[in-house]
């Protein structure tokens, strides 16, 4: 009955642990006690600690704690080794509780002797009921420890959480200062940059401060030019002072000068009559000269007409008649056109002195009359008028730097069959033109187109719109041009305000209607008619030359429109050169013996002295 106890609680021991395996009830409580006691060391904490393993972020972070948390660790550290030291020795003591030794290192007890088994158990109870409460001790010491160092760990996990966001602010901290540091690496450059412009500069401020010494030293030599300059310009001054007086004793020569030369101009052109004459011979088609014409080889002022006439019986020779004329000039069919302006620009000349001036061209349809007035458009072949309008204009060019000023006004008018024609207006025909005097004895047409002209060109337009406007009217009526006069005049006024003089004067250039006569029964209709006006108006003037020649009290310059409108050119006042132009043709003979004793009797006249047009 006594072994049956003991024998099951020997099978028992291989499953139970070693330290419940001589009797599982009776050590059961302070097993129970052992595997509680490590509970309260957190296993992570323990394993951290022991294991002498680092955290990875604890070590890396280790040189910013403070010494006093490191202090704190190794506290820590220490009570926990201990602690698991003495944990240890807990195991090693447990040992020799093996029950297989059978008592406390006496032999082994016979079976039989229970009672000595039994006080050998109950040596084992209290020897480890001892041990069992030094055990509790030591575990309530490690709870202790434990809840110690528990406080601690939380105390450390919130110093860590601090250190953990103190970290976080000096790596925002250090961020911030990474972007200074790029500022400031930026402002380095910029301050080598700006050191080397300065250094730069400073070159530039030396190599300047050297030019800054020479013109320095230049502008000494300069100022006392500058006041050698200052003498000579004073010396000059006064010397340009009595210049300027001389300037104007000479101005005042140059004006009496002018006067002088002008009255010198006008006694010459008085000598040479104020009415003059030119003949000037139209060369034949086939060159040349036809025998009927006879010019003087020892001067060039005669003209001999010779016609050979048959004897009526012819018993007796043939007799030669001539007809002898005299005039201011006669102009042979080589002479030029520049030739034939040379004797008229002194008359162009008083135009601009203040005298009125009119040049016509007389003679029978294709004597060359228009030839001698416009002439052709090549340079030489050009004729009176373009010629005039040039030597006007530059003539009051020159008299610009005498002090004059000149305005000029340009018309030209047409008459055929003894109405005006404006030539200048390219409209349908203008009515209403009309010849006027003024009081002041001024002839003007109403409603004719009066042209204000600067220059030649501008006058050389103007005669080429009046030719267009001319044709326009001949495809009309053929031949028209023949049969009507043709009047370009020039209005010049001139005014030198320094020397408070004015001047005014007109510059008159006729081409006359064809001067061949036609037997009466051989002109019809609106021919006659035409014929009728001509020779009405060449023979008016022909009686008003005659009657100022003979200084008659009346002249009848309103027979005609022609005399009527030249009325201011032909009078008293004025100085008037005719050409008689003549045809050379053979057949032409009757209308050059005409026109020649036409114009010898304008030549025998002798018309009153002209006076300028001054105030
Ligand atoms: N001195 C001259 N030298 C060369 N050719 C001239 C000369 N005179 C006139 N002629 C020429 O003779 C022709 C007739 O001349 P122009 O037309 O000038 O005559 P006109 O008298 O004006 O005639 P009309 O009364 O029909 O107008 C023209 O071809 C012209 O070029």
């Amino acid at each position: 009955m006594s072994r049956l106890p003991i024998r099951p609680s020997k099978r028992d021991l291989p499953t139970s642990s070693s330290s419940s395996s001589e009797n599982g009830q009776d050590f059961a409580p302070a097993q129970k006690k052992i595997r509680k006691d490590p509970e309260p060391v957190k296993p992570h904490a323990a394993a951290t600690i022991i294991g002498g393993r680092r955290n990875p972020v604890a070590a890396t972070r280790a040189p910013i704690c403070k010494l006093a948390d490191f202090q704190s660790l190794c506290v820590l550290k220490q009570s926990i080794a201990s602690t698991a030291a003495k944990g240890g020795n807990v195991k090693q003591t447990a040992a020799p509780t093996c029950p297989k030794t059978g008592g406390v290192g006496g032999p082994k007890r016979q079976a039989w002797d229970l009672k000595g088994k039994f006080s050998d158990m109950e040596g084992k109870v209290r020897n480890y009921q001892t041990k069992v409460k030094a055990t509790n001790q030591e575990n309530e010491a490690l709870k202790e420890t434990m809840v110690q160092s528990q406080s601690r760990v939380v105390e450390m996990e919130k110093t860590l959480a601090r250190q953990k966001s103190q970290i976080s602010e000096y790596e925002a901290e250090l961020q911030a200062l990474s972007g200074v540091r790029d500022e400031l690496e930026m402002v380095s450059s910029d301050k080598s940059t700006l050191e080397k412009e300065l250094s730069n500069l400073e070159s530039k401020h030396k190599v300047m401060e050297t030019v800054r010494d020479s013109q320095e030293i230049e502008l000494q030599t300069l100022k006392k030019t500058l006041a050698r300059l200052q003498v000579t310009v004073r010396d000059q001054e006064e010397e340009v002072c009595s210049l300027k007086d001389t300037v104007v004793q000479q101005k005042d020569e140059l004006h009496a000068g002018e006067m002088d030369r002008r009255r010198l101009h006008n006694d010459i052109q008085e000598l040479k009559g104020n009415i003059r004459v030119f003949c000037r011979v139209r060369p034949l088609v086939e060159g040349g000269l036809s025998k009927h014409i006879q010019l003087a080889a020892s001067d060039n002022k005669t003209i001999t007409l010779a016609k050979t006439e048959e004897s009526h019986t012819g018993k007796t020779a043939d007799t030669q008649k001539n007809y002898n004329f005299n005039f201011d000039r006669v102009f042979g069919p080589q002479s030029l056109q520049q030739e034939v302006f040379e004797e008229i620009s002194l008359l162009v000349q008083s135009a601009l002195d203040g005298y009125n001036v009119c040049c016509f061209a007389y003679g029978q349809t294709g004597s060359g009359k228009t030839y001698t007035m416009e002439g052709d458009e090549c340079d030489e072949s050009r004729g009176v008028i373009p010629r005039a309008v040039k030597q006007i204009f530059r003539a009051a060019e020159k008299l610009g730097a005498k002090g004059w000023e000149f305005t000029f006004t340009a018309s030209f008018v047409e008459i055929y069959n003894e109405t005006l024609q404006d030539l200048l207006y390219s409209g349908k025909a203008r009515k209403g033109l009309e010849i006027r005097k003024s009081t002041n004895n001024e002839v003007t047409i109403t409603n004719l187109t009066y042209e204000r002209v600067c220059n030649e060109d501008q006058v050389l337009g103007l005669i080429m719109l009046a030719n267009r406007n001319r044709s326009t009217a001949q495809t009309a009526q053929n031949d028209r041009s023949s049969r009507s006069h043709s009047v370009f005049q020039l209005d010049i006024e001139g005014v030198n305000v320094g020397r408070d003089v004015k001047c005014k004067s007109t510059l008159c250039l006729v081409d006359l209607a064809g001067s061949e006569r036609m037997l009466k029964s051989q002109s019809q209709g609106e021919r006659f008619k035409e014929m009728t006006a001509i020779n009405g108006s060449l023979s008016n003037l022909g009686i008003v030359i005659t009657a100022l020649a003979n200084k008659e009290s009346h002249v009848p310059y309103r027979n005609s429109k022609l005399t009527y409108l030249l009325q201011g050119c032909l009078g008293g006042n004025s100085k008037t050169l005719m050409f008689v132009n003549i045809a050379p043709e053979p057949d032409s003979f009757g209308e050059t013996l005409n026109s020649l004793r036409f114009a010898s009797k304008v030549n025998d006249c002798v018309i009153g002295t002209a006076n300028a047009n001054r105030k």
